[in-house]
């Protein structure tokens, strides 16, 4: 069953138009993604969907209720939507527990708040003031606080974005666990690709207030409709390939595609940095590389290279178990099945 549909949604700011014809589906109960660059006009969508900016066409439905039509809209309070802002927005001068029941019956609010307590993992703490508490404490009161109503449609604006990195994916992990648990259909908006690649069952990317492509995580980082696309959920090294049968013929040697048949023969192929193997001698299909760059990112090293072979691009970025000096001679070598792009 649909939980969201939002069908050749436009908005404007003003005289200016920010969203072109948006249509995405949220199935009742999935947690979906919209992941953009800053301005694109994710938080434009977000309002539009809470019913505090007016759609221009198109509509809004929630299991088939329309919420906004270009017309008429419901106002905010009506349509059962739960919204986590980014920075929390407690209310300092109230306990946890009075922030989490806010606006809930009297009758019951101690129930639905203890309930809640258990489900962000915050037992006990209901007495505390916000301050009293840490930064991924806070915002789990406010997802807690959203999540009181019994909302129909939860939606969350870059939640996490104000936390350090550890922290971030630890609670995104518990967020999305919550989530599932209270069968909350939902969708979160971000610039971070880690996010989005983690949190979500569907991920929307959006560019300058258009859907470039929405799909299955693991369809948007293997399956990109484009380069743009590519590069916006990972690094991508992009290197000219034609298409020959269920093999793109490249300078790395022919790599077996992902999808034969149906691709232009001549594109682009894109090799994720885990694709490409560097060694220190010359193996099948691999082309002499100096090293330019070396991060290590703990997992694993991220090794910038110039290779010195026709038919690649200047730079390419490959992820490696081991550091390579800056500076150094290796051999990169690539391994398939690689997706093709069309070339421009
Ligand atoms: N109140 C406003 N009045 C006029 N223009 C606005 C207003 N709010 C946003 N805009 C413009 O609309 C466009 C989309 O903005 P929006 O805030 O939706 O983007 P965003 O993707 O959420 O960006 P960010 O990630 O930086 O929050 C931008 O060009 C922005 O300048």
């Amino acid at each position: 069953m649909t939980g969201l549909s939002v069908v050749d949604l436009h908005a404007a700011h003003g005289r200016s138009p920010v969203l072109h014809g948006i249509d995405l589906t949220v199935p009742d109960g999935a947690l979906a993604c919209v992941l953009g660059p800053s301005g694109c006009g994710k938080s434009t969508l977000l309002r539009v969907l809470a019913g505090f900016h007016p759609a221009a066409a198109g509509q809004v439905l929630l299991h088939g209720r329309v919420l906004d039509d270009g017309r008429s809209r419901l106002a905010p309070e009506h349509r059962g939507i739960g919204l986590v802002p980014q920075d929390g927005a407690l209310f300092p001068h109230l306990s946890v527990a009075a922030n989490i029941g806010f606006g809930l019956p009297r009758s019951r609010r101690r129930a639905r708040v203890g309930e809640l307590l258990d489900l962000v993992g915050l037992p006990g703490l209901g007495e505390r003031r916000p301050h009293q508490l840490s930064g991924g404490q806070q915002q789990r009161v406010a997802l807690a606080r959203a999540l009181a109503p019994r909302p129909r449609l939860l939606l969350l604006d870059e939640p996490f974005a104000a936390l350090d990195a550890t922290l971030r994916a630890e609670l995104r992990r518990e967020v999305a666990a919550t989530l599932r648990q209270s069968g909350t259909t939902a969708v979160l908006v971000t610039h971070d690709q880690d996010e989005a690649l983690s949190f979500a069952d569907t991920v929307a990317v959006l560019r300058d207030g258009r859907i470039a492509q929405a799909g299955t995580p693991h369809e948007l980082y293997h399956r990109p409709t484009d380069a743009a696309v590519a590069t916006v959920l990972g690094e991508a090294n992009l290197i000219p390939a034609e298409a020959k049968g269920v093999e793109a013929l490249t300078a790395f040697g022919p790599l077996p595609l992902v999808t034969p048949g149906a691709t232009p023969t001549a594109a682009l192929a894109l090799l994720r940095p885990g694709q490409l193997r560097l060694t220190a001698d010359p193996v099948d299909g691999a082309a002499p590389a100096k090293v330019i760059g070396s991060d290590f990112r703990g997992h694993d090293h991220r090794v910038e290279l110039r290779p010195e072979a026709p038919g690649l691009p200047d730079v390419l970025i490959a992820s490696s178990d081991r550091p390579w000096p800056v500076g150094s001679e290796t051999y990169v070598s690539a391994t398939g099945p690689v997706h093709l792009l069309p070339e421009s």
